[in-house]
């Protein structure tokens, strides 16, 4: 399963929601999507689930161009917080329908979610709470095992326990059934731990697409005295500074050689890792 964005852009009239974006996705993993309100995530998201046409540039999947297209419409599955309040049918109504159009749902594995998750099958899904409604799309996401599965802010009102199974679920289908899964989320700190490879718009733009641990690698914060911590990160990629009194911590944002960090070592400089949410909040802070 290939997804090619190759120069993509889209406009709501003259607003640009993407701007040029390109990247690769062509193994099955789990992708995380990060980025502030309004930074693009959704838009993106819709128009490789064929809901959307690009204003410029292109999506693939397999070579092909999603919009409505039947044959990449089967491969993708979008889940997002869809507002059921005027569906009438219930859960295994909305399940059959579901095994209609995927041809890969596993019907034994739904039912099995729906116990997980403590799911009424027979009440009408309008009466459902908005977190039940959430375990719903999480149920029909996880059974339909698309070749390319979305979850856009899929999460929203579930409880943290009903989240908890949300995510060890996801992760035990995903060993024995592998494929693109990506999360669109703003939990960052929660959810990083699902994360094979990140993915962080800002603005329309890819800033960030790496794997989680080279990410990781990455991010490192510098304390110690303030001339030796200036000394160090002077040409070195800045993304956050705080004074301390005579102290400074300036986080960085780059590959470290070990020549890097022996110098650091002989200037006494203490070298900290950042966590995903901290270098997340400093790479899309505005002014970065
Ligand atoms: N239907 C629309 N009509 C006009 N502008 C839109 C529309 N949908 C999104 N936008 C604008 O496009 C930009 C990107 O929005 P998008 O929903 O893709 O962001 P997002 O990253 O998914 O945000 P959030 O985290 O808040 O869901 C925003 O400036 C938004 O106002």
């Amino acid at each position: 399963m290939k997804i090619a964005v190759n120069q993509l852009s889209l406009k709501y009239g003259n607003e640009l929601a993407l701007s040029e974006v390109s990247f690769d996705i062509d193994s099955p993993k789990i992708y995380g999507l990060l980025g502030k309100n309004g930074a693009g995530k959704t838009s993106f998201l819709s128009i490789l689930a064929s809901y959307r046409e690009p204003t410029s540039g292109s999506v693939t999947v397999n070579g092909e161009t999603p919009f409505e297209n039947a044959t990449v419409m089967q491969q993708v599955a979008f889940l997002y917080n869809k507002d059921y309040k005027e569906e009438t049918d219930n859960v295994l109504g909305i399940l059959q329908d579901t095994e209609r159009y995927r041809p890969h749902f596993d019907r034994e594995y739904a039912e099995y979610l729906v116990n997980r998750f403590n799911l009424d099958v027979k009440k009408p899904v309008k009466q459902f709470s908005k977190g039940m409604q959430s375990a719903l799309n999480v149920i029909i996401g996880l059974a339909s095992r698309a070749p390319i599965t979305i979850f856009d802010e899929v999460y929203l009102g579930m409880d943290v326990p009903s989240r908890d199974i949300f995510y060890k679920e996801l992760l035990e289908d995903q060993e024995k059934h592998p494929r693109v899964i990506i999360l669109s989320t703003h939990l960052v700190s929660e959810m990083e731990y699902l994360f094979d490879e990140v993915i962080i718009l800002d603005k329309g733009k890819v800033i960030i697409h790496e794997e989680f641990d080279s990410l990781i690698n990455k991010g490192v914060k510098i304390i110690g005295n303030g001339e030796a911590v200036d000394r160090f990160v002077q040409s070195k990629n800045q993304i956050h500074v705080e004074q301390l009194g005579q102290t400074k911590a300036v986080m960085i944002y780059g590959e470290l050689s070990d020549h890097d960090r022996m110098v650091a070592r002989e200037q006494g400089l203490e070298l900290e890792p950042i966590s995903l949410h901290e270098l997340f909040l400093h790479v899309t802070k505005e002014g970065a």
